[in-house]
């Protein structure tokens, strides 16, 4: 009787089965939410990485690119992690000593060595790409070329990283690439934005890269690239022009004036006072002038200076052929191209010159360009030279002839006009990785941007932690409400006989 009564006295919200109900059940919820939680963290980012050489006619340059490794299905940015200038000139002037021209890469690419993480070294991939600078060199001596080529691949090989090869970049590949890595660093294609056309300058070629205005099939299917990005097609116009790079250019130019005798040429896309004796044979030793070369010329000239913008228009505009077009529309050279459309970004030497001359700012007028490029040609040299002894001198010649070829390339020649010249940025990098084109080149090699949109992404971290914790609190609230309902009330006590 007084067990029974005592039995009947005890709350059983107090019971020691209630008790461990409770007890597990909180456990429960905490380790549920400490799993999913742990489960979701972030971990620490790995990378991935790749290295590219751009190995153009003036110089190389090596670039290493880096991805999150988790994020390896195409979802991960690709950024510029490091990039390392080679010494010397580019590996086509290594056409005599092949050997040398695999040497020259050695410095950066044991630079490589340091930057990227030794366990990920066996799994990186390494390109080189060769531009213009090959290109000529084929053209004149494809022994030569192949030899370069071979050269550079062995000294490649003894590096730690899974070389992919050397090779040669089509003009249509060089601009269709540069396209890509301006629109991919700008987000616009996996948003599906209105593309940005791509510009480069430079040493020996120059390329134009734009997506046009109602494109529906190209009057020349060797202008035409089509991509599938992320779920878009784009029908590019792209045209690399071999020899209207600056420096083959500024050949081009001279060897036009030496037709008005030989000996001496007076330059107005140089500064007065300028003066050098120069070889003929350094000027001619190009596939793009030496058809060119005047018979029984003497071994040098006098490049002299005159300082005259007006007059090295007319100079620079004698490189463009403007006659003949077989299309509905050509740009120069009766070369096809289509009306220009949307925004333009200017990468390499149309940024180094432009940058130089402070003329970066496309807001002004391209008249009051003119008008501040006109008063730079006019600077005697030895001004020009006291004003920026940082500069080496053969850069510093040259802006005045640069600045004219890249205002006369952009207005006469791809037919920018005084407004749409405003659609035009001078660019270097964007956010933080260098306009050109090796990124695009190797998003393409390791098909890190996919035909079709990746699907929706998964949750964020705290998308998970918040789902997690809702339902949790949910468990609780309804484990209380339950205990509750069953907890007996106290008008209910069992009355004490
Ligand atoms: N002023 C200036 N000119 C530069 C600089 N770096 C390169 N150049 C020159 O700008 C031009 C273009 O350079 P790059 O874009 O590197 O040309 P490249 O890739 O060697 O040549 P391609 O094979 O034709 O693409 C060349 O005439 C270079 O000599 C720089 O820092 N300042
Ligand atoms: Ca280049």
């Amino acid at each position: 009787m007084s067990a029974q009564r005592e039995m009947k006295e005890k709350n059983p919200w107090h019971t020691p089965v209630t008790i461990s109900i409770t007890v597990i059940g909180v456990i429960a919820i905490v380790a549920l939410v400490t799993v999913a939680v742990l489960q979701n963290k972030p971990v620490p980012q790995k990378y991935k990485y790749g290295i590219v050489l751009d190995a153009g006619s003036s110089h190389t340059a090596l670039y290493i690119y880096k991805w999150p490794a988790e994020k390896d299905n195409n979802t991960g940015r690709v950024e510029q992690e490091h990039s390392c200038k080679v010494k010397g000139k580019g590996i086509s002037s290594y056409a005599e000593t092949p050997w040398q021209a695999g040497e020259s890469l050695t410095e950066c690419m044991e630079d490589a060595v340091k930057q990227v993480p030794t366990k990920r070294h066996f799994e990186t991939p390494l390109y080189l790409g060769a531009t213009a600078g090959m290109r000529l060199l084929h053209m004149e001596n494809s022994v030569a070329s192949d030899k370069v080529f071979q050269a550079v691949e062995k000294s490649l090989q003894k590096f730690p990283f899974s070389y992919q090869g050397a090779r040669m970049l089509s003009g249509q590949e060089e601009g269709a690439f540069g396209w890509v890595t301006v629109n991919y660093l700008d987000d616009r294609l996996k948003q599906g934005l209105e593309t940005t056309g791509a510009l480069d300058l430079g040493g020996a070629s120059t390329q134009i890269s734009f997506v046009p205005k109602n494109y529906i099939i190209s009057e020349s299917p060797s202008n035409s690239v089509t991509f599938r990005l992320y779920g878009n097609d784009y029908n590019l116009y792209t045209h690399s022009f071999l020899c209207y790079g600056k420096d083959q250019v500024l050949r081009l130019a001279l060897a036009h004036q030496t037709k008005s005798g030989p000996g001496e040429i007076a330059d107005p896309c140089f500064h007065p006072g300028y003066s050098e004796s120069k070889n003929y044979s350094v000027l001619y030793d190009s596939p793009c002038v030496s058809d060119r070369k005047p018979q029984g010329a003497p071994v040098t000239f006098h490049h002299k200076g005159e300082g005259n913008f007006q007059q090295c228009q007319e100079v620079v505009k004698n490189v463009f052929n403007f006659t003949s077009c077989k299309y509905s529309r050509c740009s120069f050279n009766g070369v096809f191209q289509p009306p220009l459309h949307g925004q333009f970004g200017a990468f390499s030497a149309y940024y180094y010159v432009m940058d130089f001359l402070n003329l970066t700012d496309t807001s002004v007028p391209l008249t009051t360009v003119k008008d501040k490029l006109a008063k730079h040609c006019a600077t005697p040299w030895n001004q020009i030279i006291q004003q920026h002894p940082e500069i080496h001198v053969k850069y510093l010649a040259e802006y005045c002839f640069s600045g004219a070829y890249i205002l006369t390339l952009l207005t006469e020649g791809y037919n920018f006009t005084s407004e749409s010249y405003s659609s035009i940025k001078f660019i270097k990098k964007i956010k933080g990785s260098d306009a050109g084109w090796t990124l695009g080149y190797m998003l393409n090699l390791t098909n890190m941007i996919p035909a079709e949109a990746p699907d929706s992404p998964p949750l964020p971290h705290a998308g998970y932690v918040s789902i997690v914790t809702v339902i949790a609190l949910l468990i609780f609230t309804l484990f209380i409400i339950f205990l509750c309902r069953f907890r007996p009330s106290s008008s209910k006590q069992p009355q004490i006989v």
